[in-house]
């Protein structure tokens, strides 16, 4: 499937620094243009303009230069939606450094893994991110400047202190498109999570695809939200960065997803386009007419992506709200390749779309032909194209494996139908799908393991109405301990403060012994049908 089409050409510049035209060229041209419209936890707004944004990154890039940051150094972004998340990235670019954006979720373990294999140098981060940093630290020797946006505490510096004493300009690195700007850690089948390098490029690499899942070019008083964390590529690059790129704004909040907060979000507002995980619009469906209770005539578009929206939830966004989802496709790797186009008449419920311009998809079979329509193959992308990732940071084995020839293969099954789009089947291995997140099992055994009561666990996904799939865990328990609600708790606890809230296991069941191959490995497929 060849979709550059006809006409359609990449503009690539030769020098390109991402942080400069995200915040730069509107923050020039039109300094007070709203930017950002921070929802503080009582519904207080907050405006940061493009002219605030340009100035306090440039500020926060000589900042960090004057305190050893330097090009290629890793800029660790920790921090809840907010306009600060957009000054941290942009003066990493500026300074030719690579911002590496870590999820709120995230417990110490998960942050420690990140932190040390990214060798990271500073950390921009809250008060929340500090606590969680602090029994890592020994663990971090690289971390050496913390920045944080509640003020000055321990030797953390005050991020408000950096700004008063920086200058208001800032001359960016002259970086060309492939250089590092972005590192988004993503997991994997097999072993920890690896992180996903960047160039500058990655962002215009957006463009096509942003424009045709959210119905752009943008109409005036476009405002954009998205309940996804921006640490994720979902957040940051399908909505956060092409958004700003635009000029239009962004709301900022930090709060719990729940489907009347949401609602009454977009009424007050007035948001015109929201991006919404499928599970998102799952919860959404909880209430059943919500046109019938909330004003919500300013939302003209909604996109979703990161797992199968399935055709009910299209069918009910489309009667609920009146609107076509933008379902869309990607991985942190490769986003937005597939996508539908609601203002040009392009979607087809329950699937993901057709390929976006500018992006050669295929669905391969196993030998690397390319499948037949309705047949199930995997889907591929083909390099160059300026949104793929230039590779793992320090695993050249495991860059080499995601390719075959010029296709970067996904793992992700899915089969074309006649009219060209694509229908996501699932994937043929131990990744588990769950609310949209990419849940590597590997990390979350380890975390298990730890546990004193843990001999032996296996993680894997169970099909989940609401979430997908959610992960279950299967425990082997060490001598001395006995299977029991209580425990399960516990353990559900330790692993959801340690790694993460989003990858814990909803569901344990404790077993005798686990199915192994004769080399020891834990056969999760088995576990995976026993369900
Ligand atoms: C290529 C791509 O990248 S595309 C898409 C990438 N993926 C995404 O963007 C992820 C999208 N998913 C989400 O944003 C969320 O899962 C939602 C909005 C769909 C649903 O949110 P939730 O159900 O509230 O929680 P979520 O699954 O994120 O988090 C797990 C836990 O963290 C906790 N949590 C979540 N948000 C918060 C918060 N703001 N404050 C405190 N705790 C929180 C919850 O307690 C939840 O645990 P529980 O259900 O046991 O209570």
């Amino acid at each position: 499937m060849d979709a550059s089409g006809p006409g359609f050409r990449w503009d690539i510049p030769a020098r390109y620094n991402v942080g400069v035209d995200v915040c730069d060229r509107w923050g020039a041209a039109e300094p007070e243009r709203p930017a950002i419209l921070e929802v503080a936890a009582d519904g207080a707004v907050a405006t940061t303009t493009f002219g605030r944004l340009r100035t306090d990154s440039n500020r926060l890039a000589g900042a960090l230069a004057a305190h050893g940051v330097a090009p290629g150094d890793r800029v660790a972004v920790l921090l809840p939606q907010s306009a600060a998340v957009m000054v941290a990235h942009a003066a990493a670019y500026k300074l030719g450094a690579v911002a590496l954006p870590l999820a709120g979720l995230f417990g110490p373990e998960a942050l420690a893994y990140r932190l040390a294999d990214s060798g990271a140098r500073a950390c921009i981060t809250d008060a929340a991110g500090l606590a969680k940093l602090d029994p890592i630290r020994g663990r971090l020797p690289d971390l050496a400047l913390l920045v944080s946006v509640d003020g000055a505490a321990g030797d953390a510096l005050s991020l408000a202190d950096l700004l008063a004493g920086a200058a208001p300009d800032f001359a960016a690195r002259d970086t060309g498109p492939d250089d590092p700007a972005l590192m988004i850690y993503t997991s994997g089948t097999t072993g920890q999570a690896k992180g996903a390098l960047h160039g500058h490029r990655v962002l215009l690499g957006h463009m096509p695809g942003f424009d045709r899942m959210h119905a752009f070019p943008p109409r005036s008083g476009d405002l954009m939200w998205t309940p996804s964390d921006w640490a994720w590529a979902g957040g940051l690059l399908n909505v956060l960065m092409p958004s700003l790129r635009h000029g239009v704004p962004v709301v900022a909040r930090a709060a719990r997803f729940e489907a009347d907060a949401a609602f009454r979000l977009i009424e007050r507002l007035r948001i015109t386009n929201a991006f919404l995980a499928p599970t998102a619009l799952r919860m959404l469906r909880t209430i059943a007419t919500p046109r019938e209770r909330y004003d919500l005539s300013s939302l003209r578009n909604v996109a979703s992506a990161g797992e199968a929206l399935g055709a009910d939830t299209y069918r009910w966004v489309k009667d609920a709200l009146g609107l076509s989802v933008g379902e869309a496709y990607g991985q942190t790797e490769c986003n937005l390749v597939l996508s539908a186009a609601p203002a040009e008449g392009v979607g087809r419920a329950g699937s993901a779309g057709v390929p976006v311009p500018g992006h050669r998809v295929a669905i391969l079979r196993p030998d690397g032909s390319e499948a037949g329509v309705d047949e199930p193959g995997e889907i591929a992308v083909a390099r160059p194209d300026p949104v793929m990732f230039l590779r793992y940071w320090n695993q050249p084995e495991a860059t080499a494996r995601k390719f075959s020839g010029d296709w970067m293969l996904t793992g992700d099954q899915a089969r074309r139908d006649a009219d060209g789009y694509v229908h996501f089947v699932g994937r043929d291995d131990d990744l588990i799908t769950s609310a949209a997140y990419r849940i590597g099992p590997a990390e979350i055994e380890d975390c298990l393991c730890t546990h004193p009561a843990v001999a032996l666990a296996a993680a894997i996904g169970k099909p989940d109405p609401l979430r997908t799939e959610i992960v279950k865990a299967f425990v082997v328990l060490r001598p001395g301990h006995a299977p029991s609600p209580e425990l399960a708790d516990a353990i559900q606890a330790f692993v959801r403060t340690r790694l993460s809230a989003h990858e814990y296991p909803r569901e344990i069941e404790f077993r005798d012994h686990l199915p192994m191959t004769t080399t020891g490995k834990i056969i999760r497929r088995a576990l995976r049908d026993a369900g």
